[in-house]
């Protein structure tokens, strides 16, 4: 296509300034016709216009010439602006795939994230369309030149130094264009974040209920206001120095005008000439413009690009990782002294040491932001630790391939994910390999319990999930948890199994059913479970209070009773709750 693209460039460049070569031609052709039939004793009519026939025939296949390469200029734009806004469209999710959890945190890389996808589909092609526009306007202009040049360099020249400042305070504002545009994105952002609350199924229930529309819009307006203003004054600035340096080129281009007038008058030229040379100005006047408003636009995007190509080099971590088995197999999951801060913070957990057998349950008990999903999020190596270690089986963490050690892992968080998608394909992301096997999603389903009210549902696994797409299906946050349950029972390999807050939203009965079936499943397995509620918790073979990040007990429900520390007084206190 790009070769396509430069043929139907060159030719549509080329072939104006051959149309005004001919046009002279015709011009002066007719200028001798009519002489010669004049001064001819017995005219005959056929053999002096045959000629000048011949050249306006010419002209026009000429034209239509230019005609259809400029079809096949648009047509093949029309195609590239499809591929290559999806290529790029895919490059940047590919990246996305690539980096880190703590790199998505990160509010610049995440702006120059939503830069880079806001305008993926047009920059790119806009780039090349100005490419193939200038080169275009180039060729036609050189062939223009070659023209001018007979009638006098000097004409050229000024034709030229009358364009260049317009060109030059384009390529000004274009960049202020470019840096207004980065400076106002966490605003624009905002403004995307508060267009998805106002008008999104998943919060429009609370925005209705509190009344928030109003508050929100607000919000919204100002930005738009503050960002207006910014946007206005560049663009006036932009516009008026345009006209007025725009000026200085349209006066330049008379005075050659009047130039070459008057040299026609004068006898220096022919009328052909003088039609040619009229036509070249007009035409190059037209092609000059065109090119600065096309550098000026390339310089816009390429701006844009530098942002897309700043995102898409950002370093990745590197996968050092190969161990598929540990030096100790079987040895199970090693905390030894780790402490952690998430990037720019202070420290969320302190020295945290444990030991966890196949085998053998975990739980976790602690206030609210003491550091338990954190922890997790270590353990499945989602980050890394900033001192100490992890081990699984003997090995760091950080030594064993991301593949391996995601198949060994099966993790619901109490975020979890609800996709629009249908229920068997929101099993089946479980595990990658059984994403369309029905049976696996049978019996996972089975083991999370949601195998019920599954089949009760009018499609059964096929049934869409969601009100995003025809005929979706909402569920209630308990069944929604049940879906995330048997998820988690999709990794059949898996042998640590993390549970955060997974039965937060089900009944008393179907709480106690799933724990029942979660002992059963996790009996060889390693199982870590996090959660407020003691009756799920007392059964634990260890169990951890943290509270600021450190571990300030641990052992088994009846040992930690018989403490009577943190863990009594909360477990008393949610007891005599239930009295
Ligand atoms: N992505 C993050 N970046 C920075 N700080 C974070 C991040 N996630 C959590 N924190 C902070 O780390 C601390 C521990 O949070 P964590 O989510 O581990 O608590 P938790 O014990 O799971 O709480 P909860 O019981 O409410 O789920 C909190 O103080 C929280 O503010």
């Amino acid at each position: 296509m790009m070769l396509g693209l430069a043929l139907c460039t060159l030719v549509a460049g080329v072939l104006p300034a051959v149309a005004a070569w001919v046009g002279q031609l015709i011009v002066d052709g007719v200028v001798s016709a009519m002489q010669t039939h004049r001064e001819a004793s017995n005219p005959d009519l056929l053999t002096t216009i045959l000629p000048v026939l011949k050249l306006v025939a010419f002209e026009a296949l000429i034209i239509a010439l230019i005609a259809l390469a400029q079809r096949g200029l648009s047509a093949q734009q029309a195609l590239l602006r499809a591929l290559l806004g999806h290529k790029v469209n895919v490059m940047i999710l590919e990246k996305a795939g690539q980096l880190s959890l703590s790199q998505f945190e990160d509010s610049e890389l995440y702006d120059q994230l939503t830069r880079a996808r806001r305008e993926a589909s047009t920059r790119p092609l806009a780039l090349v369309n100005k490419t193939f526009g200038l080169l275009q306007n180039a060729i036609s202009l050189g062939s223009f030149g070659v023209l001018l040049v007979q009638f006098s360099p000097w004409a050229l020249l000024i034709l030229v130094a009358g364009a260049l400042p317009v060109f030059l305070s384009e390529a000004k504002f274009s960049g202020d264009a470019f840096r207004l545009f980065r400076w106002r994105s966490p605003q624009t952002r905002m403004q995307i974040y508060l267009e998805t609350v106002l008008a999104r199924e998943d919060s429009i229930k609370e925005v209705k209920l509190f009344g928030l529309e109003g508050l929100f819009l607000k919000r919204y307006r100002d930005i738009f206001t503050r960002l207006f203003a910014e946007e206005r004054r560049l663009t006036l600035r932009r516009e008026s120095w345009g006209f007025v340096l725009g000026l200085l080129g349209t006066l330049t281009f008379y005075a050659a005008y009047a130039w070459v007038v008057i040299e026609t008058i004068a006898g220096a030229l022919t009328l052909g000439q003088m039609t040619m040379y009229l036509m070249v100005f007009k035409q190059g006047q037209a092609a000059l413009s065109a090119s600065l408003t096309a550098i000026s636009g390339m310089y816009e995007d390429n701006l844009y690009l530098s942002n897309l190509y700043e995102y898409l080099e950002q370093p990745v971590e590197a996968d050092t990782g190969t161990l598929t088995q540990g030096a100790l197999p079987g040895d199970g999951l090693r905390f030894e002294h780790v402490s952690f801060a998430y990037p720019g913070g202070e420290d969320v957990l302190h020295d945290i040491s444990l030991h966890l057998s196949p085998g053998q349950s975990l739980a976790l008990v602690g206030e609210n932001g003491s550091g338990k999903t954190t922890l997790i999020k270590l353990l499945t190596r989602l980050y890394h630790p900033t001192q100490g270690r992890i081990l699984l089986d003997g090995s760091d963490l950080r030594d064993w391939d991301t593949q391996a050690l995601r198949e060994r892992t099966g993790v619901i968080f109490q975020d979890f994910v609800r996709y629009q998608l249908q229920v068997g394909e929101n099993l089946g992301v479980g595990d990658t390999h059984a994403f369309d096997d029905e049976q696996r999603w049978q019996q996972a389903a089975r083991h999370g319990m949601a195998d019920d009210f599954i089949a009760g549902m009018a499609s059964g696994y096929q049934t869409q999930l969601g009100r995003w797409f025809k005929n979706g299906q909402e569920l209630s946050g308990g069944q929604w948890q049940k879906i995330a349950l048997s998820r988690a029972y999709m990794r059949e390999n898996a042998d640590i199994i993390v549970l955060d807050e997974p039965t937060a939203a089900m009944d008393a009965a179907a709480e106690a059913a799933v724990f029942a079936r979660f002992r059963e499943h996790s009996r060889d397995k390693m199982a870590i479970l996090i959660s407020h509620r003691f009756s799920t918790v007392r059964s634990a073979d260890l169990i951890l209070v943290i509270d600021q990040g450190k571990i300030i007990e641990r052992g088994t429900h009846d040992e930690l009773l018989a403490a009577k520390g943190r863990y009594a007084t909360l477990f008393q206190l949610q007891a005599e709750g239930y009295r």
